[in-house]
């Protein structure tokens, strides 16, 4: 049978190596932090005894309830404190040295983490219902707050977007929103893959032709810029477009030109164009396999769309959203996604983004046998040594350069230390980036751009 009185910890350490520790087991329901224990106090360990509540001694036998301890935790490296605590401890009391207390740390951060993984489910689930599922764009992280909010800056006006990002970010689903948010929504609304077709076929789909213009071309045809009139254009792909094409498609962009195949009239047509990819265009453009004018033309609006696993609070949201799709094509019942299934999905990466969440999670609809989503049924495979944010070092080069080697140290070091930091200040900020870029002092937008580089 467990005690129903609280566990008694005494924590010993300075204050900085133990305030980790306290942060993550303070409130945990059964445990009680009674005392800190510093022999050379210093002014950290006397302020987060104070702000704890809990008295601060500099030996075991001024606590005067020492007898009353179950554990202490020694989070000191010291050995006077270590042999102090050999020597004045209560036989039945068990230490913990500080590895151990670092597994319970992140232990406790980990399930806390997760726990606060299944709140976003079950927040989502809820809003999702209440809103009858009818929005498309699902999620809640700041990073897709702040593309929404430019769809709906951009919508307004009749400037030429360019999307970015990894395949299955969502480039087709936010070029769709910013036409549906824009005065044009009930005008048409083209996609074209522009990898799809050679540069003869593409300039016919695109521009259309006219009567023998070629072999085939038996009536006259309007191409996808004429059918687009007065609507918008999404031209998916975009970095894959032959170079030939490109020259035309900038042509047009520039004029609002037509001209079919074969004709030698020409057209006026108003249409917006929003382009995307996935391609590196910096890259294209040095290879001159992308025109560096044509992406000048696009980038004058670019919204770059993360990989889903640099913004991992909108799981939960897509992850219910999809079940309920799932639900309606399959026909099948659901009962939901279960806790452990929901931890696994959080430590994956999502190389294939949304729409492999998307994917998985109808296999997973399909294979379940009682209506909830476990983790079998995801057959994720999850590198584990990310889990604990410890990824695997970078290759070093055999012989690097002197030079080479201090800088790629120094680089190292100050990664680690912003890394560092940033952890701290969005833990001191309780998660919240706003918070903790006001307390850095790092604007907003710097803050998030390293979080994003440091994949938090
Ligand atoms: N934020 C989101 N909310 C809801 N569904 C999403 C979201 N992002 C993507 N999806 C869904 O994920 C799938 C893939 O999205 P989409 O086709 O827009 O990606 P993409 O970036 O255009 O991919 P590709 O580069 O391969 O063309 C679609 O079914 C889409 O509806």
């Amino acid at each position: 049978m467990w005690k129903d009185t609280k566990i008694q910890v005494l924590v010993a350490g300075s204050g900085k190596t133990c305030a980790p520790f306290i942060k993550a087991v303070k409130g945990v329901h059964g445990v009680e932090i009674a005392c800190l224990l510093d022999m050379q106090a210093d002014p950290s360990s006397i302020k987060l005894a104070k702000d704890i509540g809990v008295p601060l001694v500099n030996e075991l036998s001024s606590y005067g309830d020492a007898y009353k301890l179950d554990i202490i935790v020694n989070a000191s490296r010291n050995g006077e404190v270590i042999e102090h605590i050999r020597q004045h401890k209560h036989d039945r009391v068990i230490v913990l040295e500080k590895a151990a207390a670092r597994l319970i740390r992140l232990l406790t951060v980990s399930l806390r983490k997760e726990a606060r993984f299944r709140d976003r489910y079950h927040a989502a689930k809820r809003e999702i219902e209440q809103r009858g599922g009818d929005t498309q764009i699902i999620g809640k992280s700041v990073l897709m707050c702040e593309i929404m909010d430019l769809v709906d800056r951009v919508a307004a006006t009749p400037t030429t977007v360019l999307l970015l990002g990894e395949t299955g970010v969502g480039k087709d689903l936010i070029a769709r929103a910013i036409h549906q948010a824009s005065h044009l929504r009930n005008r048409p609304y083209i996609s074209i893959n522009c990898t799809a077709l050679t540069s003869t076929l593409m300039e016919s789909e695109l521009f259309g032709y006219k009567k023998g213009a070629f072999t085939g071309a038996e009536s006259d045809r309007k191409g996808l810029l004429e059918e687009a009139d007065g609507g918008t254009l999404f031209l998916d792909e975009i970095g894959d477009m032959l170079p030939e094409l490109q020259a035309k498609l900038l042509r047009f962009l520039q004029t609002g030109e037509v001209r079919r195949v074969g004709s030698t009239e020409i057209m006026t047509v108003n249409v917006r164009v929003i382009a995307a990819t996935n391609r590196d265009l910096e890259y294209a453009m040095n290879n001159e396999t992308f025109r560096r004018d044509l992406f000048y033309r696009f980038n004058t609006f670019t919204i770059d769309i993360p990989a889903l696993r640099e913004r991992k609070v909108d799981i939960p949201y897509l992850a219910y959203h999809f079940v309920t799709k799932a639900e309606a094509k399959l026909n099948k019942k659901l009962r939901g996604i279960s806790d452990e299934a929901l931890e696994c999905m959080g430590r994956y990466d999502w190389p294939g983004n949304v729409r492999e969440l998307e994917n998985v999670i109808e296999r997973a609809a399909i294979l379940c046998s009682d209506g909830l989503i476990c983790p079998d049924d995801l057959a994720l495979r999850i590198d584990d040594s990310r889990s604990f944010g410890c990824p695997i070092s970078p290759a070093v080069p055999d012989e690097p350069e002197k030079a080479d080697l201090f800088q790629s140290k120094k680089d190292q070091v100050m990664e680690n230390f912003e890394k560092k930091e940033l952890v701290r200040f969005l833990e001191k900020a309780d998660g919240n980036v706003s918070e903790a870029s006001r307390i850095s002092g790092i604007p907003r937008r710097t803050f998030y751009r390293k979080m994003k580089k440091y994949g938090m």
